[in-house]
Parts: structure tokens; C-alpha cells; sequence
């Protein structure tokens, strides 16, 4: 299988309400985010994306537009903790995103491929799809989700 992937990255905070440790305190991470594509290639001579299957350049326009811009420099909270959605609100203009799922990075990759697959459609015929997402919350910890 031939696949392309773009790598962005983005700040954001979050914590998991009942962890037994840490990361039960506010806190936040520089999310990596691996997007991987897979379809066929563009085979139309002049065309821009001729022999791509999605310019990288379109690829990070759209995760940026559907995603990473969203979540960038918000604090990403469940929608059950009340108490940090209380004081979130408290705040003038905070940038906050609530989630229906605690924000693990298991939740959070599960989230970001949803939106993301919704966003890499086969709009050229070329079978372009979201084949796989690599979700890291530091350089050791990650999750991925695979299509189908
Ligand atoms: N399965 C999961 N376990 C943990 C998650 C998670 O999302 N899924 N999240 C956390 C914390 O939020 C934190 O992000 C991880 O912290 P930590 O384990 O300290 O990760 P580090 O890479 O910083 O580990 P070091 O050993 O300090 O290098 C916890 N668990
Ligand atoms: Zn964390």
C-alpha cells in the first residue's frame, strides 16, 4: 500500500479528572499529530498535484482548518468535569474545547480521526482516504487509529 503522511504539531492542555496520579492536575502537552493517507496518485500531466497522491501543502491546509487550529492553545476538557468547565467559563474569552470523552490520548487520536476522516474525502476519484492517525502526547506516549 502506498501512503503519504504529514506530520503537524500543536499546544494544548487538558487532565484526566479521576488518573491516580499527575494527570489528574491541569496540565498541557506539544500534541504531535501524524496524518497518513493512502489513494491512488494523480496522474494528469500539468496538473500541480500531478504524480501526489495530496500535495502535503493541502494536506496541512485541511488538518489545520478541521482540527490542529481548533484544538491549538485550548484547553481541551470533558464534558463531565464540571468543576474546570466552571472555572473555564469564568475566564473572558478562553479558548476551550469540550469533548464527550475524558481526554486521554486514546480519546483524543479516537476524536481527531473522526473529524479528520470526514475531512480526506474522495473528491478527485483518486480513492483518497484517511488510512491512519499517530497521535502523540509526549516523544514516549502516543495512540493510533487505523482504518476500518
Ligand atoms: N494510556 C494512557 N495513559 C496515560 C495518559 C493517556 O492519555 N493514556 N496520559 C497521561 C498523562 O496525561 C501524561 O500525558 C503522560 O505523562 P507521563 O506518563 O508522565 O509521560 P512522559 O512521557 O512525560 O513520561 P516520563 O516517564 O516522565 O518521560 C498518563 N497516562
Ligand atoms: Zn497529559
Amino acid at each position: 500500500m502506498l501512503t503519504i503522511t504529514r506530520k503537524l504539531e500543536f499546544d494544548a492542555g487538558h487532565r484526566i479528572p479521576d488518573h491516580k496520579s499527575q494527570c489528574r492536575n491541569l496540565h498541557g502537552h506539544r500534541y504531535t499529530l501524524e496524518i497518513t493517507l493512502t489513494g491512488g496518485v494523480v496522474a494528469a500531466d500539468g496538473a500541480s498535484d500531478n504524480g501526489m497522491i495530496m500535495d502535503f501543502s493541502d494536506v496541512k491546509t485541511l488538518a489545520k482548518q478541521a482540527l490542529v487550529d481548533v484544538w491549538d492553545h485550548a484547553f481541551l476538557v470533558y464534558e463531565k468535569d464540571d468543576a474546570v468547565r466552571a472555572f473555564l467559563d469564568s475566564l473572558p474569552d478562553h479558548k476551550t474545547v469540550v469533548l464527550p470523552l475524558v481526554p486521554t490520548v486514546e480519546n483524543l487520536a479516537r476524536i481527531a480521526f473522526d473529524i479528520l476522516k470526514a475531512t480526506y474525502t474522495d473528491n478527485f476519484g483518486t480513492g483518497l482516504t484517511l488510512h491512519k492517525i499517530k497521535l502523540y502526547e509526549t516523544p514516549n506516549c502516543w495512540a493510533e487509529v487505523v482504518h476500518g
